[in-house]
């Protein structure tokens, strides 16, 4: 039998944990407050995040990472992108040195512009062969209600990939694998960008055609910064591309759309950060892969608008007429 250990227990930690015991696999969840760790133990609920959501018995919370850790074949790594490297500081002694890293984030670190495999490897010190990243059209709360969706496992080890592959496998949970992880990690990055461009839309009193036309650009801009760092273009046609842009823009359970949706319907980024008790990575990835687009030339205008309202002041109002305004060109 398979033993993981996902370490983070918010939204999609939680979730996946379920996921992989639901695959067959013998779960260690490691969680931060003790209060919670004890509160899954009694009630097999994690309430803080996926309220209603029955844990299976496989699944078992744990405050202390030594133990989580303690025989893993899998370790699973479901943290806010930015605190990623920090985490990885307490955790890498602790790592078994066979076991697979396995990353649930979609971000790039501020300041380094590095991609979550990216910090995996330069923290822990692991061969790139022993990393992988997972990441589609995955809302936690409909995986963790076992709607049907699909997923990717990108990993540079095709067979790695495969193994991690049948170990998260479950009739409600399809993962394909990709050897593209530059593809699939910024894909699932720039998505939320993106998404926080169209909640901007939404709040703004926007529909079908806007979120579309940004959806679309959004996508191309995604492809041509792919491009520039070595990924696979057909990446972005698909789960962890066009896939992932879809359902983060379009729905009201995305944290990043709803933030986007609080800054176009007046609200200021401070306001919005108040009432936001989960990770939305794009507000802060927005200025990664802007540092990133233009270290490698390539031009981002939904990402730079993006900026411009998360961190530089401008309305949403003033975001809409400078994109609408920009230079005329070919499609
Ligand atoms: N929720 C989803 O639907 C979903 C789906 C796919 C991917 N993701 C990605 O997975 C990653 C984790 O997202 P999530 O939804 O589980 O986030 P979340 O905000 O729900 O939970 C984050 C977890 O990280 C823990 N954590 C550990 N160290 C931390 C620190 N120093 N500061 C803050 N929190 C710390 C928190 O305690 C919490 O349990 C993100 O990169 C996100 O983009 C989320
Ligand atoms: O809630 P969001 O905006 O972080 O999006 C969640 C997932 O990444 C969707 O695939």
């Amino acid at each position: 039998m398979t033993r993981a250990a996902v370490l983070g227990a918010g939204s999609w930690g939680t979730t996946f944990a379920k996921v992989l015991a639901d695959a067959g696999c013998s779960v260690a969840l490691h969680a931060r407050r003790p209060e919670l760790v004890e509160t899954i133990a009694r009630t097999r609920e994690n309430a803080d995040y996926l309220p209603g959501v029955r844990l299976p018995a496989a699944v078992r919370a744990t405050v202390d990472p030594a133990e989580a850790l303690d025989g893993a074949d899998v370790v699973v790594l479901a943290v806010p992108s930015q605190t990623l490297r920090d985490n990885l500081a307490g955790w890498t002694p602790l790592l078994p040195p066979e076991a697979s890293l396995l990353s649930l984030m979609k971000g790039v670190e501020l300041g380094t512009t590095k991609r979550m495999s990216e910090v995996i490897c330069e923290v822990t010190g692991a061969g790139a062969d022993r990393v992988a990243a997972l990441s589609g059209p995955n809302l936690a709360r409909e995986i963790a209600e076992e709607q049907p969706s699909a997923t990717v496992i990108a990993c540079s080890d095709t067979e790695r990939a495969e193994l991690l592959q049948a170990a998260c496998g479950t009739p409600y949970f399809r993962p394909y694998t990709n050897p593209d992880l530059v593809g699939c990690e910024l894909g699932g990055a720039v998505k939320n960008v993106i998404a926080l461009a169209c909640g901007v839309a939404t709040g703004l009193g926007f529909g079908d055609n806007t979120r579309a036309s940004l959806i679309t650009r959004g996508l191309a801009e995604t492809a041509r910064l792919g491009m520039a760092l070595g990924a696979d273009v057909t990446t972005f046609a698909g789960l962890a591309g066009l896939g992932d842009l879809v359902a983060t823009c379009s729905s009201p359970l995305s944290r990043n759309r709803t933030f986007g949706e609080h800054l176009g319907q007046g609200m200021s980024v401070a306001e919005v950060l108040q009432i936001t008790k989960q990770t939305a990575e794009g507000v802060k990835t927005c200025r990664s892969v802007l540092d990133l687009a233009r270290a490698h030339g390539v031009d981002v205008p939904i990402t730079e608008a993006v900026v411009r309202v998360c961190h530089e002041g401008e309305s949403a109002a003033q975001m809409v007429r400078e994109m609408m305004s920009r230079e005329a060109k070919p499609e």
